[in-house]
C-alpha cells in the first residue's frame, strides 16, 4: 500500500485544468477501487467522482468535498515529483485536497461510522466551476448530504492549524473578460490608428479606481487582471488587446455596483479611443457562507483537539463550494500547511506533514458527527 505522500506525489505529477481530469480521475478511481468494501460505492460524473460509504445505522448523510483540478502555471518547485504537465501545476493544494480526501476515504471505509458519509471529488474548482453542475446532477440527488464539509490548504498558517470563521468566509467572484478591437497600423503612424495597447492599458488603471472610488470602503473589492494580450509584434500598432482577471466582493451588492461601473468605465474607453469593446463575466461563483450552528460546533471540537484554532477573517478568496453550502448546512476552513510561497504561486511548497494530521483529525471529527 502506498503512503498518503507518495499518493500526494503522484497527484502532483499530473495536474489537469478543469473538466480535462482524466488522468486524475483515473488514479483515483483506481485507489477507490483497490479499497473498496461491501458497504462501499463509486460513480462517476464528468471527471469527478462520488463515493458513498452505507453507514451502520445511519440517521443522515454527511458530505465531504475535495476538488481536484489544477492551474495553468509553470511549475518552479524543483522537487523531484515536479508536474509532468508542461504549463499547468498544482498550485492550490489541490493535491494535498484530494489526498486528505482519499485518507478519510479509507479509514471511514475500513470502520464503518452509524451515518452515511458521501465524498464529492469535484472537477474545476479554478474555473468554469464544477460545484454548481455537480450538485445539480442525478447523482448528487439520490445521495444529497444532510451536511457538508470542505478545507482548503492556507500556507500562511503552521502544520497543526486550522483557521475558519462562523458566516462569511470567501468573497462572491466573478471572472472578467474584456476584449478591444480597434485599428491596427505601422508604428510610425499611430494618428491612422486606434492602438488597443493604449487603450487597454488605460482601460487597467480606470478599472483599479472602481475599487477606490465606488466602493464603500468597508464592504472590500478587489478588481484583479491576471493576463493582458494585445498585438503581434513591436513596430505594428496593437488592433486588438484582451484583458482577463477576476472581480471579488464580499457583499452582493457590491458586485453588482462593480460590474455596473466597469461597464460604464469600458463604455468611456470605447469612446476616447474609438474602438469596441466586448464584455465577458465567465464564471460566478457564490460566497462561501459557512452554517452558525455547525461551524460553532466544529471550533468547539477543534478547541478541544490537538489542533490548534483561530478564528480567521473572511477573505477575497472564491470558492465554488459557495454553491454547496447555500443549500445545504455546512462549512469550510483553512488547513494550515506552512509554504513560504502562497496559493497559486510557482513555488507553492506545502508542508506534507498536514496530510496525516488532516486525516486523522478528520476522521476523529467524523466519527463523533455520524456516531451520535
Ligand atoms: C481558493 C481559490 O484560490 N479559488 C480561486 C477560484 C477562482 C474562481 C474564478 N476562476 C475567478 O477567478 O473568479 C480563486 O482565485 O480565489
Amino acid at each position: 500500500m502506498k503512503s498518503y505522500v507518495d499518493i500526494r506525489r503522484d497527484l502532483h505529477r499530473i495536474p489537469e485544468l478543469g473538466f480535462k481530469e482524466y488522468k486524475t480521475q483515473a488514479y483515483l478511481l483506481d485507489y477507490l477501487k483497490s479499497i473498496a468494501t461491501e458497504y462501499m460505492e463509486i460513480k462517476t460524473w464528468k471527471t469527478g467522482i462520488f463515493v458513498r460509504i452505507a453507514g451502520k445505522s445511519p440517521t443522515k448523510t454527511i458530505g465531504y468535498r475535495a476538488d481536484i483540478d489544477a492551474l495553468p502555471i509553470t511549475e518552479d518547485t524543483g522537487y523531484d515529483f515536479t508536474s509532468t504537465h508542461e504549463g499547468l501545476m498544482h498550485a492550490c493544494g489541490h493535491d494535498l485536497h484530494m489526498t486528505i480526501a482519499l485518507g478519510i476515504v479509507t479509514e471511514l471505509a475500513e470502520e464503518r461510522i452509524d451515518d452515511d458519509v458521501v465524498f464529492l471529488f469535484q472537477p474545476a474548482e479554478e474555473g468554469p466551476g464544477g460545484a454548481l453542475p455537480m450538485i445539480q446532477s442525478k447523482e448528487f440527488e439520490a445521495w444529497k448530504p444532510d451536511m457538508i464539509v470542505g478545507l482548503h490548504i492556507a500556507p500562511e498558517y503552521s502544520v497543526g492549524t486550522i483557521a475558519t470563521k462562523e458566516g462569511l468566509l470567501f468573497a462572491n467572484t466573478s471572472e472578467l473578460f474584456i476584449d478591444l478591437k480597434g485599428k491596427g497600423g505601422h508604428a510610425a503612424f499611430p494618428h491612422h490608428a486606434n492602438d488597443m495597447v493604449v487603450a487597454a492599458s488605460y482601460l487597467v488603471m480606470q478599472l483599479q479606481s472602481i475599487v477606490a472610488r465606488n466602493v464603500d470602503p468597508l464592504d472590500s473589492a478587489v478588481i484583479t487582471i491576471g493576463k493582458i494580450t494585445g498585438g503581434t509584434v513591436q513596430n505594428v500598432i496593437a488592433e486588438t488587446a484582451r484583458l482577463e482577471g477576476t472581480i471579488r466582493t464580499l457583499s452582493v451588492t457590491s458586485m453588482k455596483k462593480v460590474k455596473e461601473r466597469i461597464e460604464a468605465v469600458v463604455k468611456g474607453i470605447e469612446a476616447s479611443f474609438q474602438c469596441e469593446a466586448v464584455i465577458d463575466y465567465g464564471a460566478m461563483y457564490h460566497q462561501v457562507y459557512n452554517n452558525e450552528v455547525l461551524t460553532r460546533e466544529f471550533m468547539e471540537y477543534v478547541e478541544a483537539s490537538e489542533m490548534n484554532l483561530i478564528e480567521c477573517k473572511e477573505a477575497m478568496t472564491g470558492e465554488d463550494f459557495g454553491y454547496m453550502i447555500k443549500d445545504i448546512p455546512g462549512f469550510m476552513f483553512w488547513l494550515g500547511v506552512d509554504s513560504d510561497y502562497g496559493l497559486h504561486h510557482a513555488k507553492l511548497m506545502p508542508s506534507e506533514g498536514a496530510i496525516e494530521k488532516a486525516i486523522s483529525f478528520l476522521v476523529t471529527y467524523m466519527r463523533w458527527k455520524g456516531n451520535k
